[in-house]
């Protein structure tokens, strides 16, 4: 039971964005034409979206199917979130009387139904906060853009303050460092382990337009590795879920899983930009990966947990909450390096200066 707080304090809606996922068979295919409908992943004008859409959801359904088969049918994406929703509750009592609202982007409950929720609640103000630790217009932005226009739809017009990114945020870290020490312990009877950060890859062309997510996903990559102070770690930066004919940032997870055979080594991946678990970490990390990695020679093979409701984890999404609230104006804290702002419309971020890469235009 989340702690109630007394009442007569602020009153505070947290809103955590996830993607979402099909809670069962049947909503797959319009999830899948929700998440190819986005103009954030599919970059082409709406009409002709729209149709490729449709072709690819049906398509992509039957291949998708046997995925979350493998699940029992549907994600647990949304129960998983829901538990974290209630940890940072308890873990926020103290700010005030504070609620979490779901809103994920390609399947319920969706923004539209989180915006009806957190009007009714009626709030003093609230704080947008993405379960993705790395900015990515594919993730964070469009979620932010979907917010803000049903909220303007039905006009719920609130204080509203963002957490831009948290790709080094210690809690995160530590939780995180925390899982692959335990995992090392037990690769490291197999023979000297690689570690693959793995994160959810990109087209290299988003990558190429500015998109921050890579560089952020190598930030966490490095600060995992600071924080673990083994000495000379064997470590690569890897990105998986590769959907479509375009090229997609590397190196892949699956090439890593083939070197690592060819070496010998045992394998430990760390899902870098997930917070919880779902068919990207339980069947094609835990599963897919764990079999290509047996069948090609890899002598032990670990999956590393997400860092879920780890309590490190949960404080970390604490202290970001407290820091943006103390923070004046409408500002949105990016968490790049550690605590700065980042200006309005994460133009001027400083993730996207320090690449040298034009500023975003996230909404
Ligand atoms: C870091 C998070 C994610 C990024 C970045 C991202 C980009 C991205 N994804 C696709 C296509 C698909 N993603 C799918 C599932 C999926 N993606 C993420 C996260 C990110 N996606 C999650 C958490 C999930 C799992 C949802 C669940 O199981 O509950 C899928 C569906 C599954 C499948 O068919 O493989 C697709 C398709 C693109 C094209 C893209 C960037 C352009
Ligand atoms: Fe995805
Ligand atoms: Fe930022």
């Amino acid at each position: 039971m989340p702690f109630k707080a007394p009442a007569g304090r602020r009153k505070i809606a947290i809103v955590l964005f996830n993607l979402g996922g099909p809670d069962r068979l049947e909503s797959l295919k319009p999830f899948l034409f929700n998440l190819f409908n986005d103009p954030a992943i599919m970059r082409v004008p709406g009409p002709v979206r729209y149709l490729l859409a449709k072709l690819i959801s049906g398509r992509r359904a039957k291949v998708a199917a046997e995925i979350y088969e493998k699940m029992g049918g549907g994600s647990p994406l949304l129960p998983n979130t829901v538990a974290q929703a209630r940890a940072l509750e308890e873990a926020l009592w103290d700010e005030g009387e504070v609620r979490c609202f779901i809103a994920m982007r390609y399947w319920h409950p969706m923004s539209d139904e989180a915006v009806a929720e957190v009007k009714a609640w009626n709030p003093d103000e609230v704080v947008l906060l993405p379960l993705y630790p790395q900015f990515s217009t594919t993730t964070t932005a469009s979620s932010v853009r979907v917010w803000h226009e049903a909220a303007a739809k039905v006009g719920l017009v609130k204080p509203t303050k963002l957490i831009c990114c948290y790709p080094t945020e210690p809690g995160f870290i530590t939780a995180n460092a925390r899982l692959v020490r335990e995992a090392l312990v037990e690769a490291g009877k197999h023979g000297t382990p690689r570690v693959l950060f793995s994160a959810h890859g990109l087209p290299e062309k988003v990558v190429k337009d500015g998109d921050p997510y890579q560089w952020q996903c190598e930030r966490t990559a490095e600060a995992l590795v600071k924080e673990l102070a083994i000495p000379d770690l064997d470590w690569v930066s890897t990105y998986q879920s590769r959907v479509g004919p375009l090229k997609w940032i590397g190196p892949s997870t699956d090439d890593e899983v083939h070197r690592a055979g060819r070496d010998r080594v045992p394998l430990v991946v760390v899902p870098i930009a997930f917070v919880s678990e779902h068919s990207e970490t339980l069947v094609e990390i835990g599963d897919e990966y764990r079999h290509l990695a047996l069948e090609n020679g890899v002598p032990h093979f670990t999956a590393v947990p997400t860092v879920s409701v780890s309590p490190e984890f949960i404080q970390g999404l604490a202290n970001l909450v407290r820091q943006v609230r103390a923070a004046g104006g409408d500002a949105k804290v990016c968490n790049a390096f550690g605590t700065r702002l980042c200006p309005a419309q994460f133009s001027g971020c400083p993730h996207a200066k320090a690449t040298g890469r034009q500023a975003l235009a996230a909404e």
